[in-house]
């Protein structure tokens, strides 16, 4: 007998089985879970058109809301804002007729090992990558709410943030809906549970933390403000974005796209900057590495000349190396798109 893929969902499939859609009278089968939260179940599925993922739910009020959120989704941007729905139907089953949508389905890495095995410049981009989101997604009026590593995958390539679990998304002016202690500023007495912008944009400075922190603390009696700028100061990949981190916990930034801004002005700064020095005597450029102190007039003239007949096998690897700099600029500036 097979075993039900998970117990703890009202409504239980199996892999190889069949969902029949109860009114489109399409159908799915049902490859294996992804993972389950407080609305129901999903599952990967093969469809006629390739893999999907469908979630099955205990009652359709919630199930109804989030499809609502990702049809809106899709009106307020293409592709970026939570997966794209597929389909919402009924399932009818020997325990009850459940309702269930199709989205697409995200293939990626998390967020957090994702960042673990790169360099700190990639903190800053997913960063700007979900700014972008979240100013199209305030724009419209909504607020993302419950912002946290797990509801986000790195898809790719290219390389790009994508969102998923959009229970969370609440109207502007509202209380949000859902949250984690970690990313809300309630929980660490930095402001209140208002859904706008300052809210996500505390969360996102918090992801920032995170990535440094992953297995995150706990909040302290006395300035939490104080102790969450002193951890991101400890981290050497998130010290360059300890300004941005700053302004985001104390919501000193108007909009998403005002901390974009900054936040990529930072890794232009930060990690695309050459320092490079002018060579006294052939006027060269030369890289910091080659350049040797200047003792006196002799010593200098000898320097100028081994510099000479070395200038034009350092002037080409300057050359080399601010062309793949350059690619490599381009490249991550791409990805900031
Ligand atoms: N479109 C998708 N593509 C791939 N995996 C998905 C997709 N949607 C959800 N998942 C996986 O299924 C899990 C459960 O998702 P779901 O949105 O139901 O709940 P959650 O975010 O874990 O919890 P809650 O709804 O309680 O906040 C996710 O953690 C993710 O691993």
């Amino acid at each position: 007998m097979r075993e039900p893929i998970s117990k703890k969902q009202g409504c239980k499939l199996y892999p190889e089985q069949n969902v029949n859609g109860r009114w489109h009278k399409n159908r799915y089968k049902i490859i294996r879970e992804l993972g389950w939260g407080a609305t129901g179940t999903v599952y990967l599925t093969e469809t006629k058109e390739g893999p999907a993922a469908l979630k099955v739910g205990r009652d359709a009020m919630s199930i109804t809301s989030e499809v609502n959120v990702l049809k809106h989704f899709s009106k307020v941007q293409g592709d970026h804002l939570g997966p794209s729905l597929i389909d919402v139907d009924d399932v009818v089953t020997p325990s009850g007729t459940y309702p269930f949508y199709v989205m697409e389905y995200l293939k990626g890495e998390e967020v957090l090992p994702f960042l673990r095995n790169r360099g700190g410049e990639w903190t800053g981009i997913i960063g700007v990558q979900l700014l972008g989101d979240l100013d199209r997604l305030h724009r419209a009026g909504w607020t993302f709410g419950d912002l946290k590593p797990e509801n986000l995958l790195v898809t790719g390539p290219p390389l790009r943030v994508r969102w998923f679990d959009v229970g969370g998304t609440t109207k502007m002016g509202r209380s949000v809906k859902e949250y984690t202690e970690f990313f809300d500023r309630g929980y660490w007495g930095l402001g209140s549970r208002k859904a706008e912008p300052s809210y996500d944009l505390f969360s996102v400075g918090m992801i920032m933390i995170n990535s440094g922190y992953p297995s995150r603390f706990e909040r302290s009696d006395k300035d939490n403000l104080k102790l969450l700028v002193s951890r991101a100061e400890q981290k050497p990949g998130l010290k360059p974005y300890v300004p941005i981190i700053t302004k985001a916990l104390g919501g000193h930034y108007r909009d998403a796209l005002h901390m974009r801004r900054e936040l990529a002005e930072v890794i232009g700064r930060t990690h695309f900057s050459t320092r490079q020095e002018v060579h006294p005597g052939s006027g060269k450029v030369i890289a910091p590495s080659v350049r040797k102190p200047l003792v006196n007039r002799k010593s200098y003239k000898r320097q100028v000349q081994k510099e000479k007949k070395r200038s034009s096998g350092v002037l080409e690897t300057v050359l080399v190396a601010s062309f793949l700099l350059l690619a490599y600029v381009l490249y991550l500036f791409g990805q900031m798109m």
